[in-house]
């Protein structure tokens, strides 16, 4: 198994992915010149004001973090980036056909370089897949970059959500056992993350509002934090505003 060249694929993915149109002739080039280029129209009317430019969305599969995600990145005003979407645009296979055709440790093997890559990013919400948050240095990783915001749900929620899905480990013949069995498994590494929400039986609406005020309390806290170390981190221009 072999992930040679993978650095540039994955760029060239995330940029096809966040840019559109595609760069003018004159215009920035860079991933992070681009960012910057495409949210600076949304400045003409004053400040954005949000808790974070950067964040992730970790937990178990059907808690929503495709979902919420993009809606987060909607209400912040962030792209979005969605690590198994990246995976499928740059291998050019469904998640499910990468299982069946290069097996999970590969499929694993290109998670890990995609969290390498949307960690370099600024003003982005990433949304994870289940197992991303699981590896240690993933984990590390993630969480050396920004919060990580971990979304969870009931065993019954989440089959409900993932019933008529065809996510590889959950073909099973009794996927609701399936699930109670992986996420007791998986339950002690998404405690690690940085903000917990519930998400059973609450509109997107509803959760996002919640993560966002998550978000500006953490951010509060780490400015207070940094402000008792040095008088000057915590002063409102060092706030996420742009
Ligand atoms: N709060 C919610 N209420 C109802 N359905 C939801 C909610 N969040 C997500 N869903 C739905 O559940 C399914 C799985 O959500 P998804 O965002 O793909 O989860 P994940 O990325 O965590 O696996 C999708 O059909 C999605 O629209
Ligand atoms: O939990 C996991 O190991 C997986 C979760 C899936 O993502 P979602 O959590 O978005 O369904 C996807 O990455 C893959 O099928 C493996
Ligand atoms: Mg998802």
């Amino acid at each position: 198994m072999t992930t040679d060249g993978w650095a540039e694929r994955v760029e060239a993915a995330l940029l096809a992915a966040l840019l559109d149109p595609p760069a003018a002739e004159g215009e920035p080039v860079t991933l992070t010149d681009r960012l910057s280029s495409r949210l600076s129209p949304m400045n003409g009317s004053g400040l954005i004001e949000r808790p974070v430019t950067w964040v992730a969305l970790a937990g178990f599969m059907g808690t929503g973090k495709s979902r919420i995600g993009w809606e987060l990145s909607r209400a912040l005003a962030l792209h979005f980036v969605d690590t198994d979407k990246l995976i499928t645009r740059v291998v050019g296979k469904s998640i499910p056909e990468v299982f069946a055709q290069e097996g999970e440790s590969y499929f694993r093997a290109c998670e890990a370089e995609v969290v390498r890559r949307v960690t370099r990013l600024d003003h982005a919400v990433v949304s994870l897949g289940g197992g991303t948050f699981i590896h240690e240095a993933n984990r590390r990783t993630l969480l050396e970059r920004g919060p990580v915001v971990v979304l969870w749900a009931s065993p019954e929620t989440v089959y409900q959500r993932t019933r008529h899905s065809d996510r590889p480990l959950l073909q099973s013949a009794d996927p609701l056992s399936r699930i109670r069995t992986l996420m007791d498994e998986r339950e002690e590494h998404y405690r690690q993350g940085t903000i917990h929400v519930h998400s059973d039986g609450r509109p997107a609406e509803e959760i996002v509002e919640e993560v966002t005020q998550r978000l500006w309390d953490w951010a509060d806290a780490d400015a207070a934090l940094g402000a008792e170390a040095s008088p000057e981190h915590g002063r409102l221009g060092e706030r996420a505003a742009d």
